[in-house]
């Protein structure tokens, strides 16, 4: 198969305040999110200047895989869209017909199964593909990289320097904390061919990341940025809830790892440096946060290696051991019941 164009797909975020609600509307048309958690999270993205530091971590990224395909001789452009704000992936695929591109492969920024990270970023493209209309580009995604050394060596320097940063004296009580995104359970439930596959990939990455940091350490798995209506269960224990309960238990510093994330986009900067370190201030617990591969020159490394895989064929990183393909099968992660909007 040839491939003329790199894709980079993302969520999108807002870049000044009149941006927050059109934005937060786009995210959640027709997912039952209630207007109270809209304002809310409106509140969060004013706190930064109605500004999200997601679409300047996606031009960043953009720019060193640029540069890296450059150094290894990929010889294909590059172009961003997103899910929810601009550039918006169907303006992106118009540019690229226009451009003479007939077949692009897409990376994008969730290393992990689902609906939410991997199969509405295939409708993301279908939709896309839709809009634009005869002529737009074939596109296919990238495969999902939860425990691809790419991904799992920057989290695990990560860990290694938030502790650095912790009293080594309180080393034997001290915790590995890994956070991903919370989503409802009946997407869990759904995620992959067989189910389960977002929670299991968690759970290798977090594997991969303790052994590598701090395997003298216990660790945990919780979750952090729930949404939703109450009434809808979602993925628990939330972070803050369990570092109540690590307190109790005589825990008393904590390192925290978002492994569920490639960059410190809002919801790691709200939910974790405030929310969680605020949670563990008012705990007494010692609290360290870890970074996200962000443009680690590993993890930038990474996707051309991704891309090179289908390129040329070339054999497939992984440390863990659990299956991988390149096309996810149509039957996988299916969307959750529509609300409507
Ligand atoms: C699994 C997952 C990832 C990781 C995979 C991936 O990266 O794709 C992720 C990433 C992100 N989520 C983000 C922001 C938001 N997510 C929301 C809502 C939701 N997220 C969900 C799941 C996920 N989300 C779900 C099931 C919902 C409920 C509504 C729905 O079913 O879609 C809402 C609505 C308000 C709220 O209720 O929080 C916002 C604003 C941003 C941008 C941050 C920035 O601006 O820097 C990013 C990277
Ligand atoms: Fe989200």
């Amino acid at each position: 198969m040839a491939y003329d164009a790199f894709l980079l797909l993302s969520f999108g975020g807002p870049e000044g305040p009149d941006d927050v609600m059109p934005f937060l509307r786009n995210v959640t048309r027709g997912r039952g999110i209630p207007e109270e958690r809209l304002a809310e999270v409106a509140e969060h993205y004013h706190h930064f200047g109605g500004v999200s530091p997601i679409n300047q971590q996606c031009r960043d990224l953009l720019d060193a895989v640029t540069a890296e395909f450059g150094a290894h001789g990929v010889d294909l452009p590059a172009y961003w869209g997103n899910r929810n704000w601009q550039p918006m992936l169907e303006d992106t695929v118009a540019r690229m017909r226009d451009d003479g591109v007939t077949s692009a492969l897409a990376f994008a920024t969730s290393a992990f199964g689902g609906y939410s990270s991997c199969r509405q970023y295939w409708e993301d493209i279908d939709r896309a593909r839709a809009a634009v209309g005869p002529g737009a580009p074939a596109i296919t995604k990238l495969r999902q990289f939860h425990d691809h050394s790419g991904f799992v060596r920057p989290h695990a320097d990560a860990v290694r320097a938030a502790l650095a940063g912790l009293d080594p004296a309180r080393r034997a009580t001290t915790r590995l904390v890994f956070t991903a995104h919370s989503i409802p359970v009946s997407m869990a439930e759904t995620a992959g061919p067989d189910g389960g596959r977002y929670t299991t990939q968690l759970d290798e990455t977090a594997r991969l990341v303790h052994a590598a940091a701090a395997p003298d350490l216990a660790w945990d798995l919780v979750w952090q940025s729930r949404s939703g209506p109450p009434q809808v269960p979602w993925l628990e224990p939330d972070v803050n809830d369990h570092l109540a309960v690590l307190a109790d238990k005589g825990v008393t510093d904590v390192v925290v790892s978002p492994i569920g994330f490639v960059s410190d986009h809002l919801e790691v900067l709200w939910d974790l440096d405030n929310e969680a370190a605020d949670t563990a201030r008012d705990l007494g617990l010692g609290y360290a946060r870890a970074a996200t591969p962000g443009t680690d020159p590993r993890f930038v490394a990474m996707v051309r290696e991704l891309v090179q895989e289908r390129l040329a064929g070339a054999a497939r990183e992984t440390l863990g051991t659990l299956p991988h393909w390149d096309v996810c099968p149509l039957d996988c992660c299916p969307a959750p019941r529509r609300h409507k909007s």
